[in-house]
């Protein structure tokens, strides 16, 4: 199965996310980049090297088109550019995507800096792929 690396930026982020990706695009050439709409409409734009699959518009299902990889496990990274001074008519499914990263052990960064050591690490690019965590115990007590 692909590892996509994720990226998605609310509408104030969206040109921190350009500038972000351009600094680093040599490390996304060989990637598979997914993101929501318009920021991936954005992306394809500005760097037509990189390989971008576009999802829905965030607020018409993207975010939780991205929440639905990650729990199949089809995505490498996530990084989440979000704006933290303004409501989203879709924060439920904004907050589907954060839980399954978390849910699922995903690397992902919700601002610039984070999002600098991810690509900075020396794990960045290599063969790492963290292990999902096992609820079996949790999902035993749930159904008992
Ligand atoms: O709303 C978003 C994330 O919650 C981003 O969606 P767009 O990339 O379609 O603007």
């Amino acid at each position: 199965m692909p590892q996509f690396i994720g990226f998605v930026a609310h509408d104030a982020c969206k040109d921190d996310l350009l500038a972000w990706v351009s600094t680093h695009k040599e490390r996304f050439r060989d990637r598979r980049i997914v993101a929501t709409g318009t920021t991936g409409g954005l992306l394809a734009k500005a760097f037509p090297e990189l390989s971008v699959t576009q999802l829905l518009s965030g607020p018409l299902g993207g975010d939780a088109q991205l929440a639905t990889m990650i729990a199949e496990d089809r995505l490498a990274l996530l990084v989440f550019l979000i704006d933290p001074m303004s409501p989203q008519p879709h924060d439920v499914d904004v907050r589907t995507l954060l839980r399954m990263a978390v849910l699922h052990n995903v690397p992902a960064a919700f601002n610039i800096a984070t999002a600098d050591y991810l690509v900075e690490s020396r794990l960045f690019g290599s063969a790492y792929k963290p292990g999902r965590r096992d609820f079996s115990e949790h999902l035993g007590r749930l159904k008992a």
